[in-house]
């Protein structure tokens, strides 16, 4: 088989690979892009795009069960009808996914849709659907293939036939029980957003609190709030096995029953379980031996901090290469490579150090996250001081009648320097971005605090938050 020359070879179709690959194509360069099935990444088709999609119409049922008390009577009562809600999900990815087909196309990359697997450096062999193959080298590599759902080895639990964060999206209808192993990013969102649309959700934590790396007050505001709304939550328990029972009564009579043994000794039942404890790196058939690319002790692909990997012309990016799991750090990803990619051998290099990178959790209330929490910053040695405010101290909460959630930050003692805020409330993804902003600036936490900010606005907040009220001195 002849081998296909190229400039740029991207192996897997995510965030950062893609945009590089764009650009290069529209630049002029030979560029391939091998992508096994989901146009556009992981994001688009089965992570963040489908699942925020489900919180909005989730937070809109939850506000509409609240219709009177904004003055609005509506003639029946609200309910998730579930083929409305999967043809809007679906036709918020297909718009998105039509539209990165179009841009990869129009960029003149060729997008080769099957399946890569190293054959020797720099070298990829690639098998589509019908069997038809292809050899591709590229002068450069990226290799960008994401990771998939981890189902652990507990026993009976593969029989017992788990939904993962991907299945569940493709569920006809809403079960009316399910049990969430893993109370982390994707089962807090999750337990969350069904249980507003009322499904009966027990969250199984092996860790004492949910989010285990925010602050402890912190996860209990998230718990609280998962509580209200009717989520049971069993922490600090592990799962021992499962089990599943067809069609024979179940425990809500719908005729399908999964049970799990907990360490303590209980069992929970639910018609469904959601597994949602992590994720793996797709690393397995890639061949990467045969590219010299080693992976380090995490399964991950080893790369230095200019994303470079052990084999000579070979980078890698996003959640493989052990990159924070968020589509913007994969993005941020994408703009060092292209920076190095194209550096001189003794040009500057840019570098993953040191980034600040924010996360949103979008549970209801939703958490926004950047810099360091509370036992973060005292671990590292810092001299800090804590502000904490309910949201509900907000006039702007007050309007929209969503009070629930508390505000906090670190602030170092000496500088006056903002060290990090975990803020969980309403739009709280969207003012995160402020306090990052005066974080990259420098700033201290007065200039926040008397600032002009508009009223009223969540983000006018943030001058309540920093005032002597609620900054301790
Ligand atoms: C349920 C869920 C919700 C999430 N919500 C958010 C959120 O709200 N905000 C956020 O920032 N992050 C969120 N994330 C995380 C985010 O989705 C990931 O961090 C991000 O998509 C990772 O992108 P990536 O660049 O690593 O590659 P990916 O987008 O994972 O792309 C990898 C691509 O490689 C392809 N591939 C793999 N192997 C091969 C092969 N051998 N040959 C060819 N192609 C291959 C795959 O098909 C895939 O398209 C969420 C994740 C999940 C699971
Ligand atoms: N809004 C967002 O940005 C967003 C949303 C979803 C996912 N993500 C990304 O996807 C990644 C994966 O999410 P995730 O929720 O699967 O992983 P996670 O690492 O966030 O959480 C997994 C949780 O499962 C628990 N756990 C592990 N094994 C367990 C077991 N056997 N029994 C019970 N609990 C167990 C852990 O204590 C942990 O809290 C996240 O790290 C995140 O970066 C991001």
């Amino acid at each position: 088989m002849e081998i296909e020359e190229l400039d740029l070879l991207v192996v897997g179709g995510g965030k950062a690979g893609k945009s590089l690959a764009m650009d290069l194509a529209a630049a002029g360069q030979r560029v391939a892009m091998v992508e096994r099935g989901m146009i556009g990444g992981t994001c688009i088709n089965v992570a963040c795009i489908p699942t925020k999609t489900l919180v909005n119409s989730a937070r809109l049922l939850s506000v509409a069960r609240r219709a009177a008390e904004f003055g609005i009577t509506l003639p029946g009562s609200p309910a998730v009808d579930i083929d409305l809600l999967r043809a809007r999900k679906e036709d918020v990815v297909g718009t998105m996914v039509a539209g990165q087909r179009k841009s990869f196309l129009g960029s003149g990359m060729d997008l080769v849709i099957g399946q890569a697997r190293f054959t020797a450096p720099r070298t990829v062999e690639v098998t589509d659907d019908a069997g038809t193959r292809r050899l591709l080298r590229g002068t450069k590599v990226v290799v960008n293939t994401g990771m998939v759902p981890f189902v652990p080895d507990i026993p009976g639990l593969r029989a017992a036939e788990p939904l993962t964060s991907t299945s569940i999206l493709a569920l006809e209808s809403l079960p009316r029980s399910i049990i969430i192993l893993g109370g982390g990013y994707i089962g807090c969102e999750f337990a969350s957003m069904l249980s507003i649309m009322g499904v009966a959700v027990t969250v199984v934590q092996r860790r004492d609190t949910l989010l285990p790396r925010e602050d402890a007050d912190v996860s209990a505001a998230v718990a609280k709030a998962l509580e209200a709304d009717g989520v049971t939550l069993r922490m600090g328990v592990t799962a021992t096995s499962a089990s599943r029972r067809n069609g024979a009564g179940g425990s809500d009579g719908t005729g399908r029953a999964v049970a799990l043994a907990l360490s303590d000794g209980t069992t929970v039942e639910a018609e469904e379980i959601l597994v949602a404890v992590g994720r793996t790196p797709v690393t397995g058939a890639l061949g990467l031996d045969a590219a010299g690319v080693e992976l380090n002790d995490s399964g991950l692909v080893r790369v230095d901090e200019f994303l470079h990997t052990t084999a000579e012309g070979v980078w890698a990016a996003g959640d493989v290469a052990g990159t924070p799991q968020f589509t913007h750090a994969s993005w941020n990803d994408y703009r060092i490579l292209k920076s190095n990619l194209a550096a001189s051998p003794a040009g500057t290099l840019l570098s993953t150090r040191d980034r600040l990178i924010p996360y949103c959790v979008f549970t209801t209330p939703e958490l926004g996250r950047v810099g360091l929490n509370e036992a973060e910053a005292r671990s590292a040695g810092h001299d800090v001081r804590i502000a904490k405010m309910p949201v509900a101290a907000i006039p702007r909460a007050r309007t929209v009648g969503q009070l629930e959630g508390m505000w906090k930050a670190v602030v170092e003692r000496e500088t006056d320097q903002i060290l990090g805020v975990s803020l969980l409330g309403h739009e709280s993804s969207e003012v995160i971005a402020v306090v990052q902003l005066a974080m990259l600036g420098r700033l201290p936490y007065q200039r926040l605090r008397d600032a002009v900010i508009a009223h009223p606005t969540m983000a006018e907040g943030l001058q309540l938050l920093f005032s002597d009220a609620f900054l301790e001195p």
